[in-house]
């Protein structure tokens, strides 16, 4: 049986995850699309050649019999209403980040997911299947450096718009660190804290860039983040685990090194879609394969969905008040327990 998706939301990241399902990834097809911009889903089947129906919201496309997993790529403040309806439909679910802008709406997704009975929903937390984390998760799991003890890491992008905001480095940049990071200890957060920097003459009136997040897990690991939105030189992802007996470090990408000019060098990757394009892969892949020959998603989670909310919510706190604001999470319901590394595709 071939996954069929329904498509909500053709703008950039949709037709890019379009494409690398119809021509890259096995298994899966686009069945149906939506946009409010109707006139752009209609333009995308024509680009990319689809054989598929669209329809005027995303009601009308659960409707579809064909339609059996939903893609959420439209704006973030729209994913609760179709994750939502997409569960009651009974329909699996791949969403972009954010699951819901808030941590009440995640948790509605939370309860009508348990309610439904099995997972259905996954959400795009795709750095989880980047091959230098998935390496890292695993020495860390099979105790090759001992107990982890700290986190550096540093999140940069080359330069933002006008319409990035003060809060969008925690809830649109660092979310991907609050994500990974938790899982890839095997921890939960307790606390977080931003402080300030001297501020680049780089980055718009509006913002304060770069700044250091501290994060501290319940069992005490203390995690620096930098985000630095307006770094210049490229989009740059560092992060090292330093545990009791030794540390390891995310590989850097490789890239084509030259001698030139005097010069022994190699470039830096420029952009999010170049650095993580086998990760968004993985990540599709597993979700087509997991739900196709194991009836559900094995992913990031509703739950994480919620984690990294309630996260996202304590640090745009932490961002205004400069001072440790805390993170009060439940238990993960057994609904959700994670599963260790080698159990995942
Ligand atoms: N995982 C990642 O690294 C990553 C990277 C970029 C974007 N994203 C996420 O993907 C989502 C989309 O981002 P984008 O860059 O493609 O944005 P975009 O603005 O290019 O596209 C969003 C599309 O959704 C449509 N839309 C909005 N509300 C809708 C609704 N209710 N029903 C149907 N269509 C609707 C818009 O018309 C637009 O075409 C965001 O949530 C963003 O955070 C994730
Ligand atoms: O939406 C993007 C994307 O998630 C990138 O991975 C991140 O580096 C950017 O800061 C963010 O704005």
């Amino acid at each position: 049986m071939t996954l069929g998706f329904g498509v909500v939301g053709t703008g950039a990241i949709g037709r890019e995850h379009i494409k690398r399902i119809t021509k890259t990834l096995t298994g899966a097809d686009i069945v149906a699309v939506t946009d409010v911009n109707q006139e752009l889903a209609e333009k995308t089947i024509g680009d990319l050649d689809l054989n598929a129906n669209v329809y005027e919201d995303d009601s009308a496309l659960l409707q579809d019999d064909n339609v059996q997993a939903v893609l959420v790529t439209s704006w973030g403040p729209a994913h609760e209403s179709t994750v939502l309806k997409a569960i009651e439909a009974g329909k699996f679910v791949f969403v972009e980040k954010p699951l819901a802008t808030t941590a009440e709406g995640c948790m509605r997704i939370v309860e009508a997911e348990q309610k439904h009975g099995k997972r259905l929903v996954q959400v795009g937390f795709m750095r989880r299947y980047d091959n230098g984390y998935r390496q890292m998760k695993q020495a860390i799991e099979n105790n090759f450096i001992g107990e982890p003890l700290m986190v550096r890491c540093a999140h940069r992008n080359p330069e933002v718009g006008e319409r990035y905001t003060l809060d969008m480095a925690i809830l649109d940049t660092l979310i991907h660190e609050i994500d990974t990071l938790h899982w890839l200890v095997g921890d939960d957060y307790k606390s977080i804290q931003v402080t300030y920097p001297k501020k680049t003459s780089k980055a718009l009136e509006h913002l304060r860039d770069p700044q250091i997040v501290t994060l501290e897990t319940k069992s005490g690991i203390i995690i620096h983040a930098e985000i630095f939105v307006n770094c210049q030189f490229g989009y740059d992802i560092q992060c090292e685990v330093i545990g009791e007996e030794g540390i390891v470090k995310l590989p850097e990408v490789p890239t084509l090194e030259y001698r030139k000019d005097g010069v022994l060098g190699s470039g830096i990757l420029q952009d999010w879609q170049n650095r993580f394009n086998d990760a968004f892969n993985n990540e599709f892949q597993d979700f087509i394969d997991s739900v196709r020959h194991k009836g559900e998603p094995q992913g990031p989670s509703s739950w994480d969905g919620y984690i990294a909310a309630v996260t996202g919510d304590a640090g745009v706190k932490a961002q205004k008040s400069e001072k440790v604001e805390p993170i009060e999470l439940p238990d993960r319901p057994e609904f959700y327990q994670q599963k260790k590394s080698e159990e995942i595709v």
